[in-house]
């Protein structure tokens, strides 16, 4: 039986930077509104308070301190890598480290030459500009900032037609901090402009245990050590999730209990917030769920996947697979949606006959 109704549909383009249809969700990547009134008070105020990340931050701290040394700005820096893993904070933390001010914007906001020529113009010398989102800029900005990255000048056009004159505006030296969840779709000669790069990882869970130490320190929250590592386990890698299922987790504490996170406490909240020990909540589970239970493990198209979850196709492919896919748990294959032999054990169940005789699902993918 072919299930597969969409052709291949192995192209998914689907990333943790896509639309953010993931920000209503307790486990989304993307801020929602308490979290952005939450952060500024959460976030690391130097490199030295930074968790996780060692690598990144080792170079970040050479290049920081060279440009200290010879009283310069520092190089262009881009961070490329999953929402809330903290490039805005480390942009910040660039700022504080160079004791210089920073103006924070993002490229959708913006749209024309003009915004940019605006905002380059009234920089300070040293300053940081932090432009998040810089693969989503239009191309007439993109095209200016190459000139005000490399030789701190831009041409500003004044008027229109055979009759427009171009008007060179120096700059004060600047460090542009650019964040993007897509470092692909950066053209060439931009990533080329940027004299460091560096791309975040996902955290490890004990990273995550020193993350929710330090916010719950912080928020006021007293956690002890299995609590934190309860819920660092859950939190897909991610600081601004572990920071969210902290708070939801203090919550339950002081209602139901004596207001101190536990394991158990831990276990109970996010049970009530359906956020399982391995950080899938309920539509991910309802994907492999179906994935499993009607479809035998797969190959399914994506559509009748979505249609058997009753979701948005898009719903099913950008905001529950990126992290089912990177958990392990579920491949995109030429024929359709797959599920791991360990997709199985998570939910406790048995794969049928066929797919355990050669550890695979139809496919003879996961050949054990
Ligand atoms: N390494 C870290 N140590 C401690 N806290 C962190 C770290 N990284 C991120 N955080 C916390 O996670 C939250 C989200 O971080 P941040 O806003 O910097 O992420 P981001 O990558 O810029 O996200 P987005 O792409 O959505 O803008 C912040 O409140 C910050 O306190």
């Amino acid at each position: 039986m072919n299930w597969d109704d969409t052709g291949p549909d192995d192209s998914a383009t689907a990333t943790p930077g896509g639309p953010d249809a993931s920000a209503e969700r307790l486990v989304g990547s993307v801020a929602d509104g308490e979290d952005t009134a939450v952060e500024a008070a959460l976030r690391p105020k130097d490199l030295g308070e930074f968790v996780g990340q060692p690598k990144v931050r080792e170079q970040l701290d050479l290049v920081l301190r060279a440009a200290r040394q010879r009283g310069a700005t520092a190089d262009h820096v881009l961070l490329s890598g999953a929402p809330g893993l903290g490039k805005t904070t480390l942009s910040m933390i660039i700022a504080a480290e160079m004791g210089a001010p920073i103006r924070i914007t993002s490229g959708p906001a913006i749209q024309h030459a003009g915004d940019l020529a605006a905002i380059l113009s009234s920089l300070q010398e040293g300053e940081v500009l932090f432009l998040d989102e810089i693969h989503r800029m239009s191309r007439p900005a993109e095209e200016m900032l190459y000139m005000a990255m490399e030789d701190f000048r831009v041409d500003v056009i004044v008027g229109k037609g055979p009759g427009a004159t171009a008007i060179p505006l120096e700059l004060p030296p600047f460090t542009l901090v650019g964040a993007t969840t897509r470092a692909g779709l950066l053209p060439p000669p931009l990533r080329d402009r940027f004299g460091f790069t560096a791309h975040m990882e996902f955290y490890e869970a004990e990273e995550l245990e020193r993350v929710l130490h330090r916010s719950a320190r912080l928020l006021d929250v007293s956690t002890d050590e299995a609590g934190a590592r309860e819920i660092a386990g859950r939190s897909r890698g991610t600081p601004r999730i572990a920071n969210r299922l902290l708070r939801r987790v203090r919550d339950y504490a002081q209602v139901k209990s004596d207001g101190v996170i536990t394991s158990e406490i831990a276990r109970q909240a996010l049970a009530v917030y359906e956020v399982d020990e391995r950080g899938l909540d309920r539509l991910d589970r309802a994907v492999l769920e179906s994935l499993l239970k009607l479809f035998n493990g797969g190959p399914v198209g994506l559509s009748t996947l979505a249609v058997a979850v009753g979701e948005e196709r898009e719903t099913v492919e950008e905001v529950a697979e990126p992290f089912l896919v990177r958990e392990g748990l579920l491949a995109r294959t030429p024929r359709g949606r797959v599920a791991t032999p360990a997709a199985w054990a998570h939910l406790n169940l048995t794969p049928p006959a066929s797919s355990r005789a050669n550890g695979s699902g139809q496919t003879g993918l996961f050949g054990m």
